[in-house]
C-alpha cells in the first residue's frame, strides 16, 4: 500500500539569495532508522513512524549525513559568512534542533580535527585580519559572548575578563590595548558610546597596564581572587538588558566589548565563558546547554584613501535544545529551564512564521521573547543568515525531527536584506554607521550643495574680472587692503597713499577685460607690461604681489574644481544607485505582491492542509481514546471474573494466615507454659531455700538467745561469787596487814623453830574461815589463769566461728544466685552482727556445761587450756601465771618468815587488781552482749522474711500478667472471627501451672 502514502512536499521556495540559507546535520546513531531517507541534493524525506500520517519531502541547501565531517559543515555553512564579515556585512550562522541532536558538538565541538565552527571561523577571521594589518590596513578585532538563561542576558565574557590571565599575541601576560584597536579607536569610543559599554580587557591586562603607568588603581589592590569570586557571583545575578542604537541595530547594554588579535585570546575567552555556561545532565543528554549562547565577532576597518570605516559582524548562535517534558522527564529547575527553553524557541518559530511572506502577517513578535530581539537583524533583516538544523535521527525521535525540519523549512522563506555597514567618522558627527543608505545620500547631498555655492562664488569672482578698477579693488580687499579709487582715477590707499595714476589712463588695456578668465590676472599680456613700465614702483610692487596671490588663487580654484566634479559625479552615481535601488524597490514591490497573490493562494492551501492534518490528529485522538475507553471496558467486564479468582486467593491467604496463627499461637503458649514452669520451679526453688535458711537462722538465734540468757544467769552467778571472794579477802588482808604491822613492832612473842625465830600470833587475829578462804582464793587465782589461757583460745573460736559463718553465708548465696538480686541483698542483710569483744570467760563449772553443747560456735570446748600447767601465749610473750603453790604458803601464816609473808601480800594485791580487771571486762561483756547488734540481726531476719515474702507476691503479679498479655496476644492473631474463647484458654494455661 505504499503507493497509497501520502507525501507532503516541502522542497519548494528558499531560492532567493538573501533569504536565509538552512542546511540539515543527522547525528550518527548506532541504530538505522528507516524513517529518514536522504534523497538527492539537499533532500530528505521523513515517515511518520505509525504510518498514519505519511511522509513529508524537505529541500534545504545541503543535507548531512552522519558520516560529515566538522570541516564539511564549516565549509558550507560558514565560510561564506567569513567573507561576508570581512565585507562589512552583518551575518549570522544559528544551531537549532532538539536536545542532544548536535548543536553544541557542531557549533563548538571538541579539541583538534573534531573543533567546530566557532573555532574554524576564529581561525579564518583572524587569520584574515592578520594578513590585512600586515598588508598596512586598520582592521581591528573585537568579540562578546553571552547567554540567555531562563529570559535573563548573562555575560559569559566575564570569565575571561576576570580571569587572573590573559593571552596576547606575543605570548605576554598583558599588554596595552592591541595596536588596530588603537588604530580604529575613534569607530571604538563611538561604538561604546552607542552602546553604553566599555572596551574590557582582563583583569591581570588591566592591572599590567595601571603598573606600567606606575599607578595602582583603587579597584586592582585587592586579591584577584577575591574579585574574581566575586565577579563569579556578580555573574549569576546578571541581567542584562537589550537597546537599540541610532542605526537600529539592536545591543545588549553593558556587554562587555573584548578587543581581541589572536585566535588564542578568543578561543580563551570562548573557553572561559562555556566553563560558565549553565549546562546540565538530564536524561536525553549528558551534557545539556541549558541557555542559548550568542558569541558576537565585530570587524571594524578604516580605508586609507577615504577615511570610510566598515563594520562587519558575525554572530554565531547555539540555542539550547527544545525538548518534550513528557520524554526528559524534567523536574525543579531543570524543568523550568526546559519550559524557559521551549517558550524562547516558540517565541523564534513564530517570529519565523510571521516573517514568511506566506504568512501575510505584519506585525512581527520579536519582543516577544529575548532571543527574537537580539536576533531581530539575523531573522528578516539586515544580515546574511544560515540556520543549522539538527536531528536525531532515529525512530525514537521521529516526531521531533519532523517538527525540526517544518521549523527548518519555514526558515527558507525568511528574506533579509544585507547591506554594507559604512561605520561614519565621528568628526563628521550624526548619522552614524550603516549601509550607504538615505541618511548616507541626504549627507551626500549636503555637501554637494555646499560645492555647489563654493563654484557659484568663484563664478562671481570671474565676473569682477570685467572691471579693472573694481577687479584691482577685489583683489586688494580680499588681500585685506582697503582701497578707493578717486575721481581723477588714481587709486588711494586706506593708509591715505595714493598709488598712481595709470590704470586710469584711456584705452590703456586691462587684463581679462575682453572675457577672458581670472587666471590671466596672472599672466599679465605685453601691454599690461608697458603699462607697468610705466607705472609707479608701488603700484609695480603692487601688482605684482597681487599677481603672485591670483596665481596661488588659481590654483586653489582648480583643486576646488576638480573636487566639484568629483562630488558631483559621486552625487550623480548616488542618485543613480538610488534611481536603481528605488526602480528595484519597484520591481521587488511588484514581484512581491505577485507573489503575496501566491501566498495568499498557498497559505489557503497551507490551511486547508493544517486543518486536515488537525482533522486527521482529532480523528487520530478520538480513535485513540476509543482504544482506550474498548479497552476500560474489556477490563471492567473481566473485573468480576478477576475479583473471584483474587476472592479465592484471599481466603486461601486467609486460611494459610489462621493456619499460620494457630501453630504460632500454639509455639507460642508452649513456650509461655515452659517459661512459666520454669519460672514456678525456679521461684519455688528459691521459697524452699529461704525458708530453710530462714528456719535455720531463726533456730540459730532462738539458741543464742537461750544460750546468752542462760550464759548472763551464770556470769551474774560468778561475779557474786567473786564479790563475796572478794569481800573475805579484803578482810583476809586487812587481818594479814595487822599481823605484818605488829610483827614489825615486835608486838608477838617470838617462839623457836628449827628454821629460827617466828612470831606467836594470836589465833582471833586470824579472820575466820580463813582456810577455807584460802582455799576458795587459790582456786580462784588458778581460774584467773585459766580464764587468761580460755581468753586467747575463745579469741581463736571466734575466728574460727567467723570463718565459718562467712562460709554459711556464701554458700547461702550461692544457692540463691538464680535471683540474684534478691540473694545479694538477702546475704546483706542476713550476715549477723559480728560480736566486737571477746567471749567471756567462764568457770570450769560452766565450761563443763559447756562441754556438753560443744557443738555452740559460740562456747566451743577451749582444747588450749586442758592442762592448767601450761604457760598462756598471748601476742607471742610469755605472762607468769600466779602460781597454786605460791598462795599455799599462806597455809600456814603463822610460820611464813617476814619477806614471804610481804611477797605474798603483794601478790594478793595483784590478785585483787586482777579481779577488778576481770569484773570490769566482764561487765563490758554483758553490756556488749546485751547491745543493739544483736537485736538487729533478728530484726534484719525478720525484714528478711518480709522482702521475700513482697518479692514472691511481686513475681506471681508479673507471672499473672504475663498470662493476660498471651490471651491479648492469642486473641489478636486469631483475628475477629477466630477469636479464641477467653475462658478456656486462661483455664488451660492456670491448670497446667
Ligand atoms: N555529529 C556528531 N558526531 C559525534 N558526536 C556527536 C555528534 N553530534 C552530537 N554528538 C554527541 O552527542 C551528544 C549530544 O550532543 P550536544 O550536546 O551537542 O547536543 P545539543 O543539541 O547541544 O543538546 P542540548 O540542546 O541538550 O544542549 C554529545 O555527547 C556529542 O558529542
Amino acid at each position: 500500500m505504499e503507493g497509497a502514502q501520502h507525501v507532503n512536499d516541502y522542497t519548494a521556495g528558499g531560492t532567493d539569495s538573501s533569504s536565509i540559507k538552512v542546511f540539515i546535520r543527522g547525528r550518527p546513531t548506532p541504530e538505522t532508522s528507516e524513517c529518514y531517507k536522504v534523497t538527492g541534493q539537499g533532500k530528505i524525506q521523513i515517515s511518520d513512524p505509525s504510518g498514519e500520517r505519511g511522509d513529508h519531502v524537505f529541500g534545504y541547501e545541503k543535507v548531512f549525513w552522519d558520516a560529515s565531517s566538522q570541516d564539511d559543515i564549516y565549509r558550507y555553512c560558514c565560510e561564506p559568512h567569513v567573507e561576508h564579515v570581512l565585507s562589512g556585512f552583518n551575518s549570522c550562522v544559528f544551531a537549532y534542533g532538539q536536545t542532544g541532536s548536535g548543536k553544541t558538538y557542531s557549533m563548538f565541538g571538541e579539541a583538534g580535527e573534531n573543533r567546530g565552527l566557532i573555532p574554524r571561523v576564529v581561525e579564518s577571521i583572524v587569520s584574515a585580519v592578520t594578513s590585512r594589518t600586515s598588508s598596512g590596513s586598520e582592521v581591528a578585532m573585537v568579540v562578546s559572548f553571552l547567554e540567555i538563561y531562563c529570559d535573563q542576558i548573562r555575560d559569559l565574557g566575564n570569565a575571561y575578563l576576570n580571569s587572573d590571565q590573559t593571552i596576547t599575541a606575543a605570548g605576554d601576560h598583558a599588554g596595552p590595548l592591541p595596536t588596530n584597536t588603537a588604530k580604529t579607536s575613534e569607530i571604538f569610543e563611538r561604538m561604546q558610546l552607542e552602546r553604553q559599554s566599555s572596551f574590557s580587557r582582563p583583569r591581570a591586562a588591566s592591572r599590567a597596564l595601571s603598573v606600567q603607568s606606575g599607578d595602582l588603581g583603587d579597584d586592582m589592590s585587592g586579591s584577584f581572587s577575591a574579585s574574581q569570586r566575586a565577579a563569579e557571583s556578580d555573574y549569576r545575578s546578571m541581567h542584562y538588558e537589550i537597546h537599540e542604537d541610532n542605526d537600529k541595530n539592536v545591543f545588549v547594554k553593558d556587554l562587555a566589548l573584548i578587543p581581541v588579535t589572536t585566535a588564542e585570546e578568543v578561543m580563551a575567552v570562548i573557553n572561559m565563558g562555556l566553563q560558565l555556561r549553565a549546562t546540565h545532565e538530564t536524561k536525553i543528554n549528558d551534557v545539556s546547554s541549558r541557555s542559548h549562547t550568542v558569541f558576537t565577532i565585530t570587524i571594524i576597518q578604516k580605508d586609507r584613501v577615504t577615511g570610510a570605516s566598515l563594520k562587519g559582524l558575525l554572530n554565531l548562535v547555539d540555542l539550547a535544545g527544545s525538548e518534550r517534558i513528557k520524554k526528559s522527564e524534567s523536574s525543579g529547575q531543570r524543568l523550568k529551564e526546559a519550559l524557559h527553553i521551549n517558550t524562547s524557541l516558540t517565541a523564534l518559530g513564530k517570529v519565523v512564521l510571521a516573517l514568511d511572506p506566506s504568512s501575510n502577517l505584519s506585525h512581527i513578535p520579536y519582543r516577544d521573547s529575548k532571543l527574537t530581539r537580539l536576533l531581530q537583524n539575523s531573522l528578516g533583516g539586515n544580515s546574511y543568515t544560515t540556520l543549522l538544523a539538527t536531528i536525531h535521527p532515529t525512530t525514537e525521535y521521529a516526531e521531533e525531527s519532523l517538527s525540526t525540519l517544518m521549523f527548518a523549512n519555514r526558515c527558507r522563506n525568511v528574506q533579509n536584506t544585507p547591506s554594507v555597514n559604512y561605520a561614519a567618522s565621528p568628526k563628521k558627527g550624526g548619522g552614524g554607521g550603516g549601509a550607504m543608505s538615505a541618511e548616507g545620500a541626504a549627507a551626500a547631498s549636503k555637501e554637494i550643495e555646499t560645492l555647489k555655492k563654493q563654484l557659484q562664488l568663484s563664478a562671481s569672482q570671474q565676473s569682477l574680472a570685467a572691471d579693472p578698477n573694481l577687479r584691482v579693488l577685489d583683489v586688494l580687499k580680499q588681500l585685506g587692503i582697503s582701497a578707493e579709487v578717486q575721481p581723477d582715477g588714481t587709486l588711494q590707499l586706506g593708509d591715505g597713499r595714493i598709488v598712481g595714476s595709470a590704470l586710469s589712463m584711456p584705452g590703456m588695456p586691462v587684463p581679462g577685460a575682453n572675457g577672458a578668465s581670472a587666471a590671466s590676472l596672472a599672466l599679465p599680456t605685453q601691454e599690461f607690461e608697458q603699462m607697468m613700465s610705466g607705472a609707479s614702483l608701488e603700484l609695480q610692487e603692487l601688482v605684482a604681489d597681487l599677481t603672485q596671490q591670483a596665481k596661488t588663487m588659481k590654483t586653489k580654484m582648480k583643486h576646488k574644481k576638480e573636487e566639484v566634479e568629483k562630488l558631483k559625479s559621486e552625487a550623480v552615481e548616488a542618485k543613480n544607485s538610488h534611481v536603481q535601488a528605488v526602480s528595484s524597490m519597484k520591481r521587488s514591490n511588484q514581484q512581491l505582491s505577485s507573489e503575496l497573490g501566491n501566498t495568499k493562494r498557498k497559505l489557503d492551501e497551507l490551511q486547508t492542509v493544517m486543518r486536515e492534518t488537525h482533522e486527521t490528529q482529532l480523528g487520530e485522538l478520538v480513535d485513540h481514546n476509543n482504544k482506550i475507553l474498548l479497552q476500560q471496558h474489556n477490563l471492567l467486564q473481566q473485573l468480576p471474573a478477576d475479583l473471584k479468582v483474587n476472592t479465592n486467593l484471599l481466603e486461601d491467604a486467609r486460611r494459610a494466615n489462621q493456619q499460620i496463627s494457630a501453630k504460632e499461637q500454639t509455639k507460642f503458649r508452649k513456650e509461655l507454659e515452659a517459661l512459666e514452669f520454669g519460672r514456678t520451679a525456679e521461684i519455688s526453688n528459691i521459697k524452699q531455700q529461704y525458708e530453710f535458711w530462714l528456719n535455720k537462722k531463726q533456730a540459730e538465734a532462738e539458741k543464742f538467745v537461750a544460750d546468752f540468757n542462760v550464759y548472763r544467769t551464770k556470769k551474774n552467778e560468778t561475779i557474786a561469787e567473786y564479790e563475796a571472794e572478794l569481800v573475805h579477802l579484803f578482810e583476809y588482808s586487812t587481818s594479814l596487814k595487822t599481823i605484818v604491822d605488829t610483827v614489825g613492832h615486835g608486838g608477838f612473842n617470838m617462839r623457836k623453830t628449827r628454821s629460827g625465830f617466828v612470831p606467836v600470833i594470836p589465833k582471833q587475829m586470824v579472820a575466820p574461815n580463813i582456810l577455807d578462804d584460802h582455799n576458795t582464793l587459790s582456786r580462784t587465782l588458778r581460774l584467773v589463769q585459766k580464764r587468761e589461757e580460755a581468753i586467747a583460745h575463745e579469741k581463736s573460736v571466734q575466728n574460727r566461728a567467723t570463718k565459718a559463718l562467712s562460709q554459711v553465708e556464701d554458700m547461702l548465696a550461692t544457692v540463691e544466685s538464680p535471683n540474684k538480686t534478691m540473694a545479694g541483698s538477702a546475704s546483706r542483710s542476713l550476715r549477723p552482727a559480728r560480736p566486737q569483744t571477746a567471749p567471756m570467760r567462764r568457770s570450769r563449772s560452766q565450761q563443763n556445761n559447756d562441754a556438753l553443747d560443744n557443738s555452740d560456735i559460740w562456747n566451743p570446748r577451749p582444747p588450749a587450756y586442758a592442762h592448767e600447767d601450761e604457760t598462756t601465749v598471748t601476742g607471742g610473750e610469755s605472762v607468769p601465771l600466779v602460781e597454786e603453790d605460791e598462795i599455799d604458803m599462806v597455809t600456814n601464816v603463822e610460820d611464813l618468815p617476814e619477806t614471804d609473808l610481804k611477797d605474798t601480800v603483794e601478790k594478793l594485791r595483784r590478785y585483787i587488781f586482777l579481779q577488778e580487771e576481770k569484773k570490769n571486762q566482764q561487765k563490758t561483756i554483758m553490756q556488749e552482749l546485751g547491745s543493739q547488734q544483736t537485736l538487729e540481726y533478728i530484726k534484719g531476719l525478720e525484714a528478711e522474711t518480709q522482702r521475700y515474702k513482697t518479692l514472691s507476691r511481686d513475681q506471681s503479679h508479673k507471672l499473672k500478667n504475663l498470662r493476660i498479655a498471651n490471651e491479648a496476644l492469642v486473641r489478636r492473631k486469631g483475628g475477629g472471627a477466630a477469636k479464641p474463647p477467653r475462658r478456656p484458654q486462661s483455664a488451660a494455661v492456670t491448670g497446667r501451672r
